[in-house]
């Protein structure tokens, strides 16, 4: 286990922080005592930080599972040149089908090499690793990988796997955005549910397991889908966001005045340079919108699954640059899009669940800064959405695939609570939230924040204090902590 000092001088030496946020030391804590940790924490609370700075204090290799290769591409991204002017940057790395052969190939080929390494050091090539004297220098630390990468017919990793785990050099398994392994979670992914196997396969290996939304339900599901151990460390941060104004708003009848709603909403409510997000249910109708927005004037631009990675990768580069001031989205712009100064966050049709409503509207505010979310509800809209769900059981276009009985009963009793919450009139918006994710206590937390709480009130930039003469209240990176979400956290172990 690592002293007190070391965790911190890690912290300031390798990411340039100060201070922790609420959970992170404990996580990193107990993952460096060998133990699994489960960390649920809100979005933007830094989870990466988590498993980037034990990977950094770990002998050997950390692998991480991420569901995307978006997201993949920007963890890496942010691990290796976020972190570059502080310590030169943490040796990422990925594998993915985009890459070329030759690079896949020279990257499995260093990971054998450390591991080979680590053989050599023990008498007779008997495993031991770390504990058995510095672990020799490899030029990866974490390596991220789909799951389907991971569990799939990939001889080659599975040989460095193998070997590095022989070796003692496998440091830790990280299984981010782990809500996916759940069939009771809003983002169930198949491909997820074989990671179970890796306990067996790598007996040993501490396991590191992250979300931001996940209920108590699904938090047993994790556990035992990931084969967690009895010890682990559950890490749960206070899922509440302060700086978010929610507010639900009857959405016009008709498709022009919704339209004109939102394009009232992002140029009379907004700042010019406030940037944002507009959710909607499908690829159609982002086009839509986008298209309507930008005829008022706004800058703006569609995101959705079935663009290329190209086309969405200068999507977000511009939107994140200030370029493009709204993105008008499906769903597939969600996980990991990481850009603190979001101002508004503005739902045209109704997410279909309330994890799935937190995680979207929490792309607003990362920068701890005030920011709205609004969502524009109609009926009409809870119709079309439990049109999609029976469509999924039967692998109908533009619905969830692999969708089958239980999972279809939880997705209509989902899109119930989500639909609750929007009709509702007397119960505060942040308070159905903290407590559908099992957050009792939190009465008293929304302080006149929501449209509940305070009836009639328009939660507006002009409501908003005004904004600091830096345009990135983030800074160079060498912030200090800062306390996005709530303040406090509990171990439960
Ligand atoms: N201790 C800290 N002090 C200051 N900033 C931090 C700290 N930890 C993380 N950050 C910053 O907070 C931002 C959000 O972190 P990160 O992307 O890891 O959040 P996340 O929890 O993964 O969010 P999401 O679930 O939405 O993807 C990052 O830019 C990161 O550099």
């Amino acid at each position: 286990m690592s002293s007190d000092d070391d965790v911190h001088y890690a912290l300031k030496r390798l990411f340039g922080f100060s201070g922790f946020r609420p959970g992170q030391e404990q996580a990193v804590r107990a993952a460096l005592a060998g133990r699994d940790v489960l960390a649920l924490m809100p979005t933007g609370a830094g989870k990466s930080l988590c498993f980037g700075l034990t990977a950094c204090m770990s002998p050997g290799v950390t692998i991480v599972v991420s569901p995307l290769l978006s997201l993949i591409q920007d963890q890496v991204v942010h691990l290796v040149r976020g972190t570059a002017s502080v310590c030169g940057g943490i040796p990422a790395a990925y594998l993915s089908s985009e890459q070329t052969e030759a690079d896949c190939r020279a990257l499995l080929f260093d990971l054998h090499r450390s591991a080979d390494a680590a053989m050599e050091r023990v008498p007779g090539g008997v495993p031991g690793g770390a504990a058995d004297g510095p672990a020799p220098f490899c030029d990866c630390k974490v390596l991220f990988v789909t799951p389907e990468r991971l569990c799939g017919a990939s001889a080659g990793l599975d040989a460095v796997l193998r070997k590095l785990h022989a070796g003692g050099l496998l440091a830790r398994i990280v299984v981010d955005e782990c809500h996916c392994v759940s069939q009771w979670g809003h983002d169930f992914r198949p491909a997820y549910r074989q990671l179970g196997s890796l306990r067996s396969r790598f007996p040993g290996a501490p396991v590191m397991a992250l979300t931001a939304t996940a209920t108590p339900r699904v938090v047993e599901d994790i556990k035992s889908s990931l084969a967690m151990r009895a010890d682990t460390a559950v890490v749960v941060n206070d899922f509440n966001r302060p700086n978010l104004r929610y507010e639900v708003r009857p959405k016009p009848d008709g498709k022009a005045a919704a339209l004109q709603a939102v394009l009232d909403l992002v140029t009379r409510e907004r700042r010019p340079t406030d940037i944002g997000i507009v959710y909607c249910l499908s690829r159609d109708e982002t086009e839509e919108v986008a298209s309507f927005l930008k005829r008022g004037g706004v800058s703006a631009d569609q995101y959705h699954a079935g663009m290329t990675p190209l086309q969405k990768q200068t999507v977000q580069r511009l939107w994140q640059g200030g370029a493009v001031r709204v993105v008008v989205a499906t769903i597939a712009y969600g996980m990991g899009i990481d850009c603190p100064r979001v101002r508004f966050v503005v739902h045209f049709t109704m997410a279909k669940s309330l994890e799935g409503y937190y995680q979207e509207s929490g792309r607003a505010g990362r920068d701890g800064r005030a920011a709205q979310c609004v969502l524009l509800y109609s009926r009409k809209d809870v119709t079309r959405s439990k049109r999609l769900i029976t469509l999924s059981s039967r692998g109908g276009k533009g619905a969830r695939r692999g969708r089958s009985g239980p999972a279809v009963d939880e997705d209509r009793s989902k899109l119930e609570q989500m639909q609750a919450y929007a009709e509702g009139k007397d119960r505060c918006r942040r308070s159905v939230l903290l407590e559908y994710f099992g957050q009792r206590g939190s009465a008293g937390a929304c302080r006149g924040t929501c449209d509940v709480c305070a009836p009639g009130k328009r939660f507006t930039a002009a409501t908003e204090p005004p904004e600091p003469s830096s345009a990135d209240s983030r800074g160079s990176g060498a912030s200090d902590s800062d306390s996005l979400g709530g303040e406090s956290w509990i171990v439960v172990d």
